[in-house]
């Protein structure tokens, strides 16, 4: 594992979670979104909120909610919103305001290793990382659904993707950036993908800088794109609208 992934897993390790157990009664459809997002001709986007991270310079002084804002306006289906606060700058305050000024689903975005840690938020959509959570993952998927979250479970490899059909997974994201040496990677999406249960919501993650990168995963089966610094980088609303007319 790369240095700087080990340093954010051992800092997810000493993070609290929530005082009291959750229960989101009104979590927005990730799958709907992309529905819909189809329906009317935008490629299916999930924005990234994403203040810094191990391979960014700088931390980005922007709102938070601002953000969220124009990449709604620029047509994004749904928003991920970053909560660790050490490596990527994020925080449950951010993800909460951005949650209560959009209408679209927003994806908490952690690296969460305990139950106690879903109760920090009540979120639409966590994130689940299968390499994070070996044993863990079924009862962490299992966990997240009874508190009313949907999840996304984070896949590198086909022996992952395996243990996330395992768990249950019905939305899987295939992570481009492989955590051991922080290279990305696109043909890994296109390598995994053809193994995921036609019924799963697909989504490709990392990586993607171009509409043509773009065009690329969804010709290789994502159902939506996830993407961070391509529209953190400069105007995040004509950004996000590059990507969703791709
Ligand atoms: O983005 C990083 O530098 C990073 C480093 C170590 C572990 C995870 C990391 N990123 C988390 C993510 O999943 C991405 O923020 C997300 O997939 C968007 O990626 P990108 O479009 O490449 O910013």
């Amino acid at each position: 594992m790369a240095p700087a992934v080990r340093s954010i897993l051992d800092a997810a390790r000493e993070r609290p979670g929530g005082d009291s157990r959750v229960a989101v009664d009104d979590a927005r459809s990730l799958p709907a979104a992309f529905a819909a997002a189809e329906a009317d001709g935008r490629t299916p986007v999930v924005a990234e909120v994403k203040p810094t991270s191990p391979t960014t310079e700088g931390e980005t002084d922007r709102d938070p909610v601002e953000l969220a804002e124009e990449m709604v306006a620029g047509g994004a289906a749904a928003l991920s919103v970053l909560t660790e606060p050490e490596h990527f700058g994020g925080s449950v305050e951010n993800y909460e305001r951005v949650r209560e000024a959009v209408d679209v689903p927003v994806l908490r975005k952690d690296f969460l290793v305990t139950e106690a840690q879903l109760d920090a938020v009540a979120a639409d959509v966590v994130l689940l990382i299968a390499r994070f959570l070996g044993d863990e993952l079924a009862p962490m998927v299992e966990a997240a659904r009874e508190r009313g979250m949907q999840v996304l479970v984070e896949v590198h490899s086909e022996d992952e993707l395996e243990r996330a059909v395992d768990a249950g997974a019905e939305i899987i994201g295939v992570n481009n950036r492989d955590l051991a040496a922080l290279e990305v990677d696109l043909g890994t999406f296109e390598r995994v993908a053809p193994a995921v249960p036609e019924d799963a919501t697909l989504l490709a993650e990392s990586g993607i800088s171009t509409p043509a990168d773009a065009r690329r995963m969804r010709e290789a089966g994502a159902d939506g794109l996830l993407i961070g610094t391509a529209i953190m980088d400069g105007d995040p609303r004509e950004n996000t609208t590059r990507f969703v007319n791709a």
